[in-house]
């Protein structure tokens, strides 16, 4: 399962581990992996999450809506057996990128699978904010004349006028272990910080404190793969061998090499069309872009309540054996220019003419994935 986080590369990794030239090669040494949509969104709503803890059939219909083998099999304990044995026949995929930080999915997947292999992509989350935005202006036309600064003192805004969100978060940041993590994420999701596009454009990149959910209740050694999404896009064929080892335990076979070197990338969305138009006539800067001081504003508060700690809780999970690939570098990511999420186009050019040192890759030498 791959849980997110949005704008992390989590289309391109889907589509890596799907494509059909990886599934139809007659030398793959492992089942295939049937996939017929990328997200199934199933497991993050409240009342279905409701549903499946009291109705096991929601299960069935999560399942259908994979084709997974298991979907007619009726009751927990019988699917929770079914899904079990079936990995040798077919893999079963599912990525969608807002189970991370939904408080209910890993009790939900928990009910019927300890063993799903898990996999997390991020990315920096002033990069990720400005993706968010340029994608719902580009594909949904939402926003189209409210600029992204706008939507920054939107989020202000709502945090002056909810002080219980922000007290919330002090709580939050100060908090010594996961479950005091994840019910303050609970508290919030209740404040409703997750409720509209706009909130969640904000909300979503709290990553420390949306993880502890997963943390406490469905991370294990081995089956939980972190993946800087910066590292991902700068060297997709290395990063795609921690995955294939991670996911099957053996090499590449030259099929996934080649595919991971020459695929196109997924899911790009240049920062043109209506969000790059000028917020009014006397201005140049496109709608996308921050100016100073939202950017200032944004990454004071980033830097607060998701980077400060990153490093640690990274250092963390893998001291509880998830593998971890990139992050090689702090401070994170060593790839924003000078723009608050920069241009396409500037970010491009900067993902082939700076490099960085690569992972090695060798965190977890000799061990069963
Ligand atoms: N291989 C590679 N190289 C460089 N960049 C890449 C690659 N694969 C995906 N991407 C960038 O990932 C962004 C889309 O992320 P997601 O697919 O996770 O988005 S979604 O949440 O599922 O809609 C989207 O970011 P933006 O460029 O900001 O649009 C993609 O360009």
């Amino acid at each position: 399962m791959i849980i997110g986080a949005a704008k992390g590369g989590t289309t391109d990794l889907h589509y890596q581990l799907t494509g059909l030239p990886v599934n139809n090669d007659p030398k793959r040494p492992d089942p295939p992996i049937k996939a017929h949509l990328k997200e199934a969104r199933f497991m993050n709503w409240p009342l279905v999450s409701t549903d499946m803890l009291l109705n096991a059939s929601m299960y069935a219909k999560y399942l259908g809506k994979l084709t997974h083998p298991c979907a007619e099999t009726k009751g927990v304990l019988a699917l929770r057996q079914c899904v079990s044995v079936h990995p040798p026949q077919q893999l079963t995929i599912d990525a969608s990128p807002m189970y991370w930080y939904s408080p209910h999915t890993a009790l939900q997947l928990r009910s019927i699978s300890l063993d799903t292999k898990v996999i997390l992509m991020l990315r920096h989350p002033l990069e990720g904010i400005v993706s968010l935005y340029n994608h719902r202006v580009i594909e949904d036309g939402v926003w189209k004349r409210i600029p992204l600064d706008a939507l920054v003192d939107g989020w202000l805004d709502f945090l002056a006028s909810h002080p219980a969100v922000p007290a919330t978060l002090e709580r939050l940041r100060g908090c010594p272990h996961t479950r005091c993590q994840e019910e303050g994420w609970r508290d919030l999701v209740a404040l409703g910080l997750t409720d509209t596009l706009e909130l969640r454009m904000f909300s979503s990149a709290l990553y420390r404190y949306g993880l502890a959910s997963w943390r406490r209740h469905y991370f294990r050694p081995n089956r939980v793969l972190i993946i800087d999404s910066h590292a991902y896009f700068r060297d997709r064929p290395g990063v795609m061998k921690t995955v294939v080892r991670f996911m099957y335990g053996r090499d590449m076979t030259r099929v996934e090499a080649d595919f991971a070197a020459m695929a196109p990338a997924q899911n790009v969305k240049k920062h043109n069309g209506s969000s790059t138009a000028p917020q009014s006539s006397s201005s140049k800067k496109p709608n996308w872009m921050l100016s100073d001081e939202h950017r200032r504003l944004l990454e004071d508060w980033l830097q607060v309540h998701v980077l400060d700690e990153l490093y640690n809780m990274l250092a963390e999970l893998r001291d509880d054996g998830a593998w971890i690939v990139g992050f090689d570098q702090a401070p994170w990511p060593w790839a924003l220019d000078g723009d608050a999420g920069g241009s396409s186009s500037a970010r491009r050019g900067s993902r082939s003419s700076r490099r960085i040192a690569l992972p090695t890759y060798d965190f977890y030498d000799g061990s069963e994935p």
